[in-house]
This record gives C-alpha cells, sequence and structure tokens, in this order.
C-alpha cells in the first residue's frame, strides 16, 4: 500500500477535489473498456496470454511499483517471467527483460514493433502528428529517419560541427575552472545539461541562437521546463485516454511551455530566411535548419515537410539529445568517484596518450580504449532512456505467448543489461570487461554497439534504434576526459571526497536521484 501512496504521490499532488475525479474517472474507464467487444485475432487460438502478477480491481498492478519502475518491472520479471503483462491503472503494456526476448521483439519480428505508441505527453504536443520520434512506422518517419541518418546527423556533418563541440567542452572547463576560483561547488547535472543544449543549440540552430545570449539561454531554459513537464505526463499516462482531463496541470503549463518554443524557433527560422535570401555567406557551413529548409523549399523533394514538422523534428532532437547525453556523462562520474582506482587508470590513460595540457579530441578516442570501456560500462549499467518503447502492429507469439495486436511494449534495457544470465557481477561497475581480451569479451563489442548483441541496448536496436548514439558517443567521452584530466572532485574544499548515492530516481528516465555538487580542484591549470 505504501509503495501505492507513493506512486500516487509522484505522479501528482492532487487535491481531494482531483482525487475524487481522477477515481470517478479512472472507474468509467474500466467499465467502458469492459463494455466494449474485443477485435479478433489473427493467431490461431491456444496461445496462452504472456504471464501477469495477482492484479487488483482498477488500479490492476500499481500496488506493486515503487516510484523508480525500471527496478520494479526488474523485479517482477525475475518472479514472473522474461515477458510478463502489466496493467498499471488504465494502462496495459507487456515488459521485456532478458536479451533473448528483446531480440524476438527488436530483430526477428521487428517489422511488427516498428511504431510506437501514443505515450505520455503526446495529448499536448501541439505540434500533434507531425512527431518523429512518436511517428508511426510509415513514409513520414521512413523520410525523416534517412534525411537524420544521411544528412542532418550524418558523418560528415557530424565533422562538420567538430570546432562547435571542441569548444563548448573548453567552456564546460572554464565553467567549473571559475567556480573553483570564487570556491564554489559545481552542480555538476546543470553543467552537464548546459554543455549539451549549447551543442545542440548551436549544431541544430548555429550561431544565430548562441550570438544573442538570451535566445541561447531561453532554448536552454526552455528545454529543462519540457523535459522536466514530460516526465511528469508520461508517468500520468495511467490515467489512458483519461489523462486529457489534465488532473495535475502539467497539460496545460506543457503547452504554454511548448507554444514559448515555438514562438522561439519561428523567429530564429525567419532569420536563417532572411539570412538566405540576402544572400548566403559562402564559408558558413550549413547547420540542421537550413537543411530542413532546403528540404521544405525543395519542389523535388521525395516527401514535403511543413513548417510545423521542422519545428517538431527539432523540438524531438532536443528532447531525445539534450538530457540523454548529460546524465550518462553524470553517472560516468559518479560511478568514478565511487571508483578511485578506475578514475585513476583512466586519468594514467588520457595523459599517457593526449598529455596534460591539451584536452581529448574526438581524434584521440580510438586511442583511448580505457576512456571507451568507462564509457560502454556506463551506459550498460545506467542507459539514459531505459525503457525502449514501441507497439504491436498484429498479433503476435512472442516467447511461446500472445501479444495482441496495439498493445505498448516496454524493453527494459535497464533489466536487460543486467541480467545475471549475461553478464558476470552484473550491478558492479567494471569498465574492464569491454576491453579486448577480457574473459566477457566475447569478440561480439562493435556489434553490441550496433545494437546486434541483444544483451546491450543502450541506443535500442534496429531500424527505429537512436540515430544520435554517433553524436553522443563523441560528446559523452570527451566531456568525461576533460573532468578526468583536469579536476580532483571532493565533496568540500579541503576533504578526500565520499561515497555517492548511485541510487536511480523515480520515472521512466530513472536519472541519479541526488544532485552531484562537488567542489572541483583544477589539476593542471596550464589550458
Ligand atoms: C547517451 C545518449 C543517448 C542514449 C542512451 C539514447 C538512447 C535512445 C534509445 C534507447 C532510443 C530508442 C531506440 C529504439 O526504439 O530502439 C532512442 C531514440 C532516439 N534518439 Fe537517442 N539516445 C541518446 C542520445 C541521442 C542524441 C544525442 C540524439 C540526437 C541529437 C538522439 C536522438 C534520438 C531520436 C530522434 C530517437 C527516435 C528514433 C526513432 O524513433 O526512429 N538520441 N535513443
Amino acid at each position: 500500500m505504501n509503495a501505492m501512496v507513493t506512486i500516487f504521490h509522484n505522479i501528482t499532488s492532487l487535491s481531494p477535489f482531483w482525487c475524487f475525479w481522477f477515481i470517478t474517472a479512472l472507474l468509467l474507464h474500466f467499465f467502458l473498456k469492459k463494455l466494449l467487444p474485443n477485435p479478433k485475432s489473427s493467431i490461431p487460438g491456444g496461445y496462452a496470454l504472456p504471464p501477469s502478477p495477482p492484479a487488483l480491481p482498477l488500479i490492476g498492478h500499481l500496488h506493486l511499483l515503487t516510484p523508480v519502475l525500471v527496478t520494479s518491472f526488474q523485479t517482477l520479471a525475475r518472479r514472473y517471467g522474461s515477458l510478463i503483462e502489466l496493467r498499471l491503472g488504465a494502462s496495459k503494456c507487456v515488459v521485456v527483460s532478458t536479451a533473448t526476448v528483446a531480440k524476438e521483439v527488436l530483430k526477428t519480428h521487428e517489422h511488427n514493433f516498428l511504431s510506437r505508441p501514443e505515450f505520455g505527453a503526446s495529448e499536448y504536443f501541439i505540434y500533434r502528428g507531425s512527431r518523429f520520434v512518436m511517428a508511426p512506422y510509415g513514409p513520414y518517419w521512413r523520410f525523416m529517419k534517412k534525411l537524420t541518418m544521411t544528412r542532418l546527423l550524418s558523418p560528415p556533418q557530424l565533422a562538420i560541427a567538430a570546432a562547435i563541440r571542441r569548444d563548448e567542452v573548453g567552456k564546460l572547463v572554464e565553467r567549473i575552472e571559475a567556480n573553483s576560483r570564487e570556491k564554489k561547488p559545481s552542480d555538476l547535472r546543470l553543467e552537464f545539461t548546459t554543455l549539451t543544449n549549447n551543442i545542440i543549440s548551436r549544431m541544430l540552430l548555429s550561431t544565430r541562437c548562441c550570438d544573442g545570449i538570451d535566445e541561447a539561454q531561453e532554448v536552454q531554459d526552455l528545454m529543462w521546463k519540457i523535459n522536466r513537464l514530460a516526465g511528469k505526463l508520461s508517468l500520468g499516462d495511467i490515467l489512458g485516454p483519461l489523462k486529457v482531463l489534465d488532473f495535475s496541470g502539467n497539460g496545460k503549463k506543457f503547452v504554454t511551455t511548448m507554444k514559448r518554443f515555438d514562438g522561439l524557433v519561428e523567429r530564429i527560422m525567419k532569420e536563417h530566411e532572411a539570412a538566405v535570401n540576402g544572400g548566403r555567406d559562402p564559408d558558413r557551413k550549413l547547420d540542421v535548419l537550413d537543411i530542413l529548409l532546403e528540404c521544405h523549399n525543395d519542389p523535388n523533394a521525395e516527401m514535403n515537410i511543413s513548417r510545423k514538422d521542422i519545428k517538431s523534428f527539432l523540438l524531438d532532437l532536443f528532447m531525445a539529445g539534450t538530457d540523454t547525453t548529460a546524465t550518462a556523462i553524470l553517472w560516468a562520474m559518479a560511478e568514478l568517484l565511487n571508483r578511485p582506482k578506475s578514475m585513476e587508470e583512466l586519468r594514467k590513460e588520457i595523459i599517457s596518450v593526449v598529455g596534460e595540457k591539451k584536452l581529448v579530441q574526438e581524434s584521440d578516442l580510438p586511442n583511448l580504449p580505457y576512456l571507451r570501456a568507462v564509457v560502454n560500462e556506463t551506459l550498460r549499467l545506467h542507459p539514459s532512456a531505459p525503457l525502449i518503447i514501441r507497439e504491436c502492429l498484429d498479433d503476435c507469439i512472442i516467447n511461446g505467448t500472445l501479444v495482441k495486436a496495439k498493445t505498448r511494449v516496454l524493453v527494459n534495457a535497464y533489466a536487460v543489461m543486467r541480467d545475471p544470465e549475461s553478464w558476470s557481477e552484473p550491478d558492479r561497475f567494471l569498465p574492464e570487461r569491454f576491453l579486448e581480451g577480457s574473459h566477457e569479451n566475447i569478440g561480439s563489442h562493435r556489434m553490441e554497439m550496433k545494437g546486434q548483441n541483444f544483451r546491450y541496448i543502450p541506443f535500442g536496436s534496429g531500424k527505429r534504434g537512436c540515430p544520435g548514439s554517433s553524436l553522443a558517443l563523441l560528446v559523452f567521452p570527451c566531456a568525461m576526459a576533460a573532468m578526468v584530466q583536469r579536476f580532483d572532485f571532493k565533496v568540500d574544499g579541503d576533504g578526500d571526497g565520499d561515497t555517492i548515492d548511485l541510487t536511480p530516481g523515480p520515472g521512466f528516465a530513472a536519472e541519479m536521484a541526488t544532485p552531484l555538487v562537488r567542489y572541483a580542484n583544477p589539476i593542471n591549470k596550464n589550458t
């Protein structure tokens, strides 16, 4: 019961009035569902549904969950199986928790799981119908994915933006040095989010956004709000279709914030268009918005993308790319601070390969195996998007059981990547397991990074896999290397450090529950 109270508390802080409506609405939904006929299955009878823990009327399995969804799902999977069906209030889903079943969903039957369901904040998206991340598998999604992979986030486009990333990592170091000079602690979550926001703002919207400090700051503030509100609305998903009633008021706040984002991006789009009409500076490299506007104006383009599509897509990239990468750097620092030996090993490698003065460059990464191993191990233990959300198109047999059309599927990457059947000492941070020659390196780590070995899926897998993984795998190691090379982080100015609480926080993202605020003592001041 305690767990249930905590969940309800975390979902929204409801007044008694809204509590009454919440319960009434849930009851209504429950009875309406009972009255509606079930659609016919295309699979011959005889297959059981996935196993499910005993449920309570109305709330289903909510009472079995704690606010940290990924660990709750993991615990239930250990008891009831690698594919289980859960009902969370009005919302039903199946949860996948092992590599074998993840492979069935993400590879063997991939074509049947290429769409995502309407989920969380979808109801409130002012760009509804244009969303790429949540788009059903179809011509719009295919066109945008191809454009993303071949142009927007392609290797040449990433190479063009290398100077931006180098500059922003340098600025991160400067900000932390400034805090240190002023004897102030650094809030590492804030610093890493500023880093990723600035990088993505500049890559997507170019100097315009960063020329006007106010615009850059505004984008960052809006993204902060949008990401937090989207998280809260995702938890409100247990209300099913009734969430449109917006008990908490978060939906309204979300729409207002999105409209401010829309206004800001519209302004930046007009600046881009004016620059093109006035004759573009031939030395200026195209940013992502320039490429999208080119497509918008191209009468021969394979598909016509609207202004709304462009703004929606930019918002998707901000939402999918900023917090995820910042969170990964934060977890890595927390793990390293708890394991001074790994920190020392990494520092030694960086200094021996790039020296003490120069920061690690992207071109150095192939020569830094331990750094890459720390990155891989962090993403294994703390995937930034731990619940991969898909929808089943047609009735399908998975793990010998019937998964019905329209079922929401959550692949719990957190549980998959901590499964003792696939990993030795799965809960320990052991970067060495990713080094060549380690007993766990079965010669397939390269495949793993491409999402083709289903015990390691931090970026999902297949056609619907993360298109930003190459970008994340440049920003994450370089920023972390800069921190390790330049600073000693302490809980206070003189202390020897402390143990950091690595408990994951509530919600779908399972971010670090406790803030990571530390005093940074510069190791080498010659920048
Ligand atoms: C450490 C950082 C990141 C992690 C762990 C991560 C993880 C993921 C995961 C697990 C998915 C779902 C994949 C699936 O369904 O198979 C995803 C999708 C996506 N990610 Fe990332 N991501 C990261 C960074 C980024 C960045 C930097 C960008 C772009 C700027 C980005 C853009 C996207 C987009 C657009 C999708 C939706 C793709 C689709 O639906 O086709 N991500 N990401």
